[in-house]
């Protein structure tokens, strides 16, 4: 793996046939004035060969992070063997990790567990909610005999990450709850989150930031209203965490998940994070108590007494080597604010668009991403008629993005590593492959965001993601 210098990938692309100078101008100003530009000589990225646009599904690995995991298989494990859960910390490393995790995601310190993957944790927090809020079958009657209705009602993200949906559905059937599909971009009507929301509402599961279109949703106005309807919410944060500030705390949410491979950079399969409000701590009930949970697990005890705090959310025994892997990973963010990141992300994403705007051919492209900021996660979506052949292309030419099926082509930017010479870089690229990817039908679906210019909510995209292909 080669890595260079900012300054001599901006003099590489400059020197490219078919560059826009002014395009290239502006990319080698914004990363010479880029604040985060420095953090980058911190992770092993293969350029100028490749521009790794797709940290959103696997973030770039940390450079110090091997030697940190030899020192633990081979001194920790191999030296200190079954000391190591007491001498090297490994027994509490999950919430000592999540304490690391917490302020990225504004959570308070106690609040956030590491440990399995994010399925199993979104299957703890939406029956660990449904137990926290009023139980099905469980209604009030009044004095006069009118039957108040029960919460029974599961609300789910009908564009959510398919693993949610699935696991929500299960967890319906084991609570004898309803699963309700909402559309959490839509402000109001029938079908939308804040419409559906009512006196059945049990819990309300959202992603914070939409895999496929790369929307962000309104996570303080989603949060305040499922509580001003009696109910709670579980947000799926696997595409904020470490991309924009989550405000977990501030903004009341009742419980989240999220993975910690993507902008957190804890490697392949890397654990996942819980996080457990302070104040529903002591009520938390979960669905899968193991004796990582249990207030003294070395008792050994067949009776099951929860630990305090997040702790009561992990189950079993850590996968360490991960785990440890991501301790390290996390090494990278001290001193960084994610306000910075937040800035930058932004900025890296609308100069991105402004890049495809000036490189593909009119027509051949429309982005499924938000144009207004406060609608916008990390990354920008494309909907591309031949979009299967031209992300092969891409990637065969060293631009690292992914395709979700049948039309998308995703490009995430995680600004710890991505500059916006990558970003100049990535739209010539993908300009050049369009002009000689012939057109299969004019791409003219209306109500998406043309790179061109004006912005309009996307339409909700199929889905038909079976298994992985060239990069899905
Ligand atoms: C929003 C979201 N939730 C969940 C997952 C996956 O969960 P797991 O880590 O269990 O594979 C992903 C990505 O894989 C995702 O994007
Ligand atoms: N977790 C993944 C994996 O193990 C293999 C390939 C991709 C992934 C992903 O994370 C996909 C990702 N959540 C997405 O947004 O599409």
């Amino acid at each position: 793996m080669s890595d260079s210098p900012l300054a001599s990938s901006a003099s590489s692309v400059s020197s490219a046939k078919g560059a826009a100078p002014q395009l290239v101008e502006r990319a080698a100003a914004l990363d010479a004035a880029d604040v985060l530009a420095p953090l980058r000589d911190l992770f092993v990225l293969d350029r100028p060969a490749t521009t790794y646009l797709d940290g959103n599904s696997l973030g770039a690995l940390p450079r110090h992070v091997p030697a940190r995991l030899q020192d633990v298989i081979t001194r920790q494990w191999g030296e200190l063997g079954i000391r190591s859960w007491t001498e090297s910390g490994w027994w509490t490393a999950p919430e000592r990790i999540g304490d690391r995790i917490a302020p990225l995601v504004g959570a308070a310190p106690g609040s956030v567990v590491v440990g399995d993957s994010t399925s199993v944790n979104v299957f703890k927090a939406v029956v660990g909610a449904v137990r926290l809020a009023a139980p099905a079958g469980d209604a009030a009657v009044p004095a006069d005999g009118t039957a108040v209705p029960v919460r029974d009602e599961i609300l789910v993200d009908a564009t959510t990450f398919p693993t949610d949906g699935y696991i929500a559905r299960s967890a319906a059937r084991l609570t004898g709850h309803r699963i309700v599909p909402v559309d959490p971009a839509a402000a109001t009507g029938p079908g939308s989150l804040l419409g559906s929301l009512g006196p059945r509402t049990a819990v309300v599961l959202v992603n914070h930031v939409d895999f496929r279109t790369g929307r962000l949703h309104d996570l303080p106005g989603i949060t305040a209203a499922a509580h001003d309807a009696g109910g709670l919410v579980v947000w799926d944060l696997c595409h904020s965490a470490g991309a924009l500030p989550v405000g977990l705390d501030a903004h009341g949410v009742d419980l989240a998940v999220g993975c910690t491979y993507k902008y957190l950079n804890g490697g392949p399969g890397a654990p996942a994070f819980l996080y457990v409000a302070e104040r529903h701590q002591s009520r938390f009930d979960s669905p899968l108590p193991g004796w990582n949970s249990h207030a003294d697990p070395f008792a050994m005890s067949p009776d099951f007494a929860a630990a305090e705090g997040a702790v009561r959310g992990r189950v079993g025994t850590p996968d360490i080597l991960s785990t440890l892997a991501l301790d390290a990973a996390l090494d990278v963010w001290e001193g960084v604010r994610i306000e910075d990141v937040r800035e930058k992300s932004l900025a890296l994403t609308d100069f991105f668009l402004e890049c495809v705007a000036e490189y593909a051919p009119p027509g051949r492209v429309r982005s499924l991403t938000p144009a207004a900021h406060a609608e916008r996660g990390s990354q920008v979506a494309l909907r591309c008629a031949e979009a299967p052949a031209v992300m092969a292309a891409l990637i065969a030419r060293g631009v690292v993005g992914d395709l979700r099926r049948p039309d998308v082509l995703r490009f995430g930017f995680t600004p710890l590593y991505t500059g916006f010479a990558d970003a100049e870089r990535a739209a010539r690229v993908l300009g050049e492959i369009l002009a000689e990817v012939p057109a299969e039908v004019p791409a003219q679906a209306p109500a998406e965001t043309s790179v061109e210019g004006s912005a309009e909510s996307p339409a909700a995209t199929p889905r038909a993601d079976a298994g992985p292909g060239a990069n899905e």
